[in-house]
């Protein structure tokens, strides 16, 4: 049965890149308002299942999906889905910041412009309103008409998380968002995600397992393509029920 406060409902989900099949039968409902991560060694599916979430894998040649994901009551990979309006609902944040060669106004105005805003006031209240929540305004005002490349990587990323923003989504997928930066610029995106999930849901794929204690509510371990165990956070890293979670989180394999 499905919980009220569920976002995302996924089941039996199946995943084949040519012959590999890189997701088995993954069964998972993502809360609402909520921190989730996805953790697990290299190369077992985390990224692939981050990306049916907003149908990123659609651009991948060969790639075919089974199975059922829904938002809210909206099927994902139905007919009737509209996958710009999906990309908009559900933003992305990936592994290396990825700012536009452009201002930092004009990264952030990006998105609303080719959404038909034009008027300038609504476009400068949208990226106030974006950098603050992205704990980046007092950083930036200053100097919002220069190149969003003299940013420290850091700064670049929460600009990221700001465009993002501006599109009021309602979930914003993370994949790795913090594996290219130093740990003070890490620990300020932990703190934003901390705050962010107030108003969103977050999904955010992590190679630290200090990271995913830290920042989520709930984690699934992830391996070979299977969801091996998937609870509250706490759980997975105090009293994992499966021995291959538990050897995961020990170290000993991974
Ligand atoms: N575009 C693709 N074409 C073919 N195979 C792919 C493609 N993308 C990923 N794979 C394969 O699917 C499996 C899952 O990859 P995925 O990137 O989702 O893993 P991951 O857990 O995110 O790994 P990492 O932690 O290293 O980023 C891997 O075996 C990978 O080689």
């Amino acid at each position: 049965m499905k919980m009220n406060d569920t976002i995302f409902h996924v089941k039996d989900l199946n995943l084949y890149y040519g012959e590999k099949h890189a997701l088995k039968d993954i069964c998972m409902d993502i809360e609402k308002n909520k921190v989730t991560a996805l953790i697990g060694p290299s190369g077992c599916g985390k990224s692939t299942f981050l990306r049916c979430l907003n149908r990123m894998n659609d651009l991948i040649d060969g790639c075919k999906i089974e199975g059922k994901i829904e938002i809210d009551t909206t099927d994902v990979y139905g007919d009737k889905l509209n996958v710009v309006d999906l990309r908009t609902r559900v933003g992305m944040v990936f592994q290396k910041p990825n700012p536009f060669p452009m201002s930092i106004f004009d990264n952030i105005t990006y998105g609303p412009r080719c959404q038909g805003i034009k008027n300038k006031k609504v476009l400068s209240e949208i990226v106030e309103q974006s950098l603050r929540k992205a704990a980046l305004w007092d950083e930036v005002k200053d100097r919002l008409h220069d190149s969003a490349f003299g940013l420290s990587g850091g700064q670049q990323q929460r600009l990221c998380i700001a465009r993002a923003i501006a599109m009021e989504p309602e979930v914003i997928l993370m994949d790795e968002p913090t594996s290219a930066l130093d740990p003070i610029a890490t620990s300020k995106i932990e703190d934003l995600i901390e705050e962010l999930k107030k108003d969103y849901t977050i999904v955010i794929v992590t190679h630290s397992m200090q990271q995913a204690s830290r920042v989520s509510d709930r984690t699934a371990f992830f391996l070979m393509g299977e969801v091996v165990e998937y609870d509250k956070t706490s759980t997975i890293f105090q009293q994992p029920k499966d021995k291959r979670t538990e050897d995961y989180i020990t170290g000993r394999f991974g």
